[in-house]
């Protein structure tokens, strides 16, 4: 499970997040299809009625559900507070899954996520509840944990009326617990307060309900006190649900709508879409239409996720369900996108749809030149489970043939490299993350831009602006000195300061996105003991000074190596890069020049020394006008090879020196 320091590396350079719907044809693991074995189709439709619920408590029973016996929430909670562990918990009690089937945390089915204990890809289950001898549905959808995907969290959120905000008594309310519960009450969700881990010695549930209250102004005097590894207080979890979260309204008899906050590729059925009902019914056959995408399919499945894809005939509003089409992209299923009929079309859309806009970028290029091929390959594979992946080709003079690939965030961009590097085999030099850069021309014009290279000139651009972000740190009050000097430094103008407790603090700070793509999340982390937690959101652009570096190895410029930087941070960021590569180039027969230059200004420069051989070794004794002559010769022959000569620079020296502009930059 993921602790702080695997969370510093994974945000690395948070550094870092996407969308679980990275999954690929070859292994694609869904609560439906983890417990059935990949790809094995659904179980077919049970014949007699609509709105059936087979509970999997051993032998299967049909169950009609009215729609004000449904349930529809989402967990919400800060990384590691214990959502999965929940979630689990609540399948197993509900003998949604049985303990023999059950695989630790059910719904974090990705081995990525698995391995490291974060959630990435929002899931949903459907689950058989008794109270007070009825029964009721109760659908869960996951949501991811991490700030790269909050907009999934927002449409996870819409699809439901309700939410358990699941805090950790030993910790108390962070800084994605507070981001989330905004979310949700945006949403206008019921929220129902949770604090997991009481069976920890160090865990004080009572101070942590009175920080809640005190931050998010929630009620808790009902809040329950549970232990989801334990298995306490999950019954009363599952009764607090049915009782204070509203039922779903009725409303199936309007033109369909339905919001997607899922899909994911299954290589033998296309794209699976998962849905939330909000009006009409949408039925097995029925020619539907994908409101912003404008694509229009028919639906040769419809089923509900128990958690194992179960096909059903109709699913009404207020139902959490999936289908399948024929899709061939995500892209044409986006989540956030309205579904509705082809022929009664609903007049307006659901709210809230967002294309999602990489915020990030990198270069990817294959160490082996061979692999390009499969890398592109890789690419469109993961894409077509990712619509948040952008890519293109790109050529560098240093390392070939490759990709300049677009994120929403550092989680995002390491989770895809991972992928890539995992189930496809493949070994990758990534160029430093950067931001898309927004050039205004003299002409008038506007560029985007997120790679050095392609800046337009110094005489034809008037400004450039760059992407700002918010950022929120909670921090016990020991740390805010070293948490508002690392925001100083990072360019951060101060917005708010504010106590939240007695002991801990909220900090505001506005500062570019360029900044937190180094290892601001690190730092976070380091200077706060992994006390500290962060949230941030885009902003928008500002106009800043900055300015492209370049690196001139023997008077060449290296393309690969510029940067946009702030102007005050050229000269430390330019000699940190010259010596980095003095250390790693090595000697050549000539001395070489390494410089740091912004345009043709020299900024930062090193050198490194030609290597010597002793032309006089063969001259023992003898005159010294024969000692210079050869001398002479000497210095002619690097002269011209300096001229001729071309250094190359190996590729450990690339990758080394792009890990330091990370650090630097
Ligand atoms: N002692 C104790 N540990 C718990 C409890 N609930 C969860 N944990 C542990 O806390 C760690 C994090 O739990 P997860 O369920 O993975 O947390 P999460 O919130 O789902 O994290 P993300 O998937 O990253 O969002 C795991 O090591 C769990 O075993 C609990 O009630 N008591």
């Amino acid at each position: 499970m993921a602790g702080a320091a695997d969370l510093c590396r994974l945000n690395l350079v948070l550094s870092s997040n996407t969308p679980n719907r990275l999954l690929t044809a070859a292994n694609f693991t869904r609560p439906g299809s983890l417990a059935a074995g990949a790809g094995v189709q659904p179980k077919s439709a049970p014949s007699d009625t609509d709105l059936e619920f087979v509970a999997r408590a051993g032998k299967d029973r049909l169950l009609k559900v009215p729609s004000s016996n449904i349930r529809n929430f989402s967990i919400i909670a800060h990384i590691d507070h214990g959502k999965s562990t929940l979630a689990d918990k609540l399948l197993q009690m509900t003998g949604t899954v049985e303990s023999r089937e059950m695989k630790a945390q059910f719904l974090d089915n990705m081995d990525l996520e698995r391995e490291r204990g974060i959630t990435i890809k929002l899931q949903a289950a459907r689950m058989r509840f008794m109270y007070n001898n009825e029964a009721y549905c109760l659908n869960l959808i996951d949501t991811p944990g991490h700030v790269d995907f909050s907009y999934e969290v927002s449409r996870s959120l819409a699809a439901c009326e309700g939410a358990l905000l699941v805090v950790d008594a030993s910790q108390g309310v962070e800084a994605q617990t507070l981001a989330n519960v905004y979310l949700a009450l945006e949403n206008n969700l019921e929220i129902i307060p949770v604090l997991n881990k009481i069976d920890l010695p160090g865990a004080d549930p009572e101070r942590v309900s009175r920080e809640i209250e005190e931050v998010v102004g929630l009620d808790c005097s009902d809040a329950i006190y549970c232990s989801a590894k334990e298995g306490i207080g999950i019954n009363e979890i599952l009764s607090a649900i049915v009782q204070k979260i509203p039922p779903p309204q009725d409303t199936a008899e309007r033109p369909l709508r339905a919001l997607i906050f899922d899909s994911y590729y299954d290589a033998y059925r296309g794209v699976i879409v998962y849905f939330r009902v909000i009006d009409g019914t949408i039925r097995k056959g029925d020619r539907i239409m994908f409101m912003a995408s404008k694509k229009d399919y028919y639906a040769d499945e419809v089923g509900v996720l128990s958690p194992n894809q179960l096909q059903v005939n109709q699913l009404n509003a207020g139902e959490v369900g999936y289908l399948s089409a024929s899709i061939r992209s995500v892209a044409d299923a986006r989540v956030g996108d309205t579904i509705t009929h082809y022929s009664r079309k609903a007049e307006e859309s659901l709210p809230g749809y967002k294309e999602a806009t990489p915020m990030v970028f990198c270069g990817l290029f294959p160490v082996d030149a061979d692999q390009f091929t499969e890398l592109r390959d890789a690419l469109e594979k993961l894409q077509l489970n990712d619509a948040a992946l952008k890519f293109e080709p790109e050529t560098s003079s240093a390392m070939g043939f490759g990709f300049r690939c677009g994120f929403l965030g550092l989680l995002h961009m390491e989770i895809v490299q991972e992928r890539l590097e995992r189930e496809y085999n493949l070994s990758l030099i990534t160029t430093a993350p950067s931001v898309v850069y927004r050039v205004n021309c003299v002409n008038g014009d506007t560029v985007e831009c997120s790679n050095p290279s392609l800046l337009p000139e110094p005489g034809s651009r008037r400004s450039i602006e760059e992407p700002y972000v918010k950022i929120e740190m909670l921090t016990p009050k020991d740390y805010i000195g070293a948490l508002m000097e690392l925001a100083q430094d990072r360019r951060g103008e101060f917005k708010e300061l504010k106590f939240i407790t007695e002991i801990r603090a909220s900090i505001i700070y506005e500062l570019p996105l360029a900044e937190m793509v180094g290892d601001f999340f690190d730092q976070l982390k380091s200077r706060s003991k992994g006390y500290a937690s962060m949230e941030y959101s885009f902003i928008g652009y500002k106009e800043s000074d900055l300015i492209k570096l370049d690196i001139q190895i023997n008077g060449d410029p290296v393309e690969p190596l510029s940067t946009i930087v702030h102007k005050d941070k050229a000269y430390a960021v330019g000699r940190a890069l010259t010596q980095k590569l003095k250390e790693l180039i090595p000697r050549q027969m000539f001395k070489v020049p390494i410089q740091a230059c912004i345009g043709s200004k020299v900024i930062a420069s090193e050198a490194i020394s030609a290597i010597r051989k002793d032309v006089l070794a063969k001259c023992y004794g003898g005159d010294i006008t024969r000692k210079k002559k050869l001398l002479r010769k000497q210095a002619e022959g690097k002269k011209r090879m300096k001229a001729i000569g071309r250094v190359d620079v190996p590729q450990e020296a690339f990758m080394a020196v792009l890990k330091l502009e990370k650090e630097v930059l």
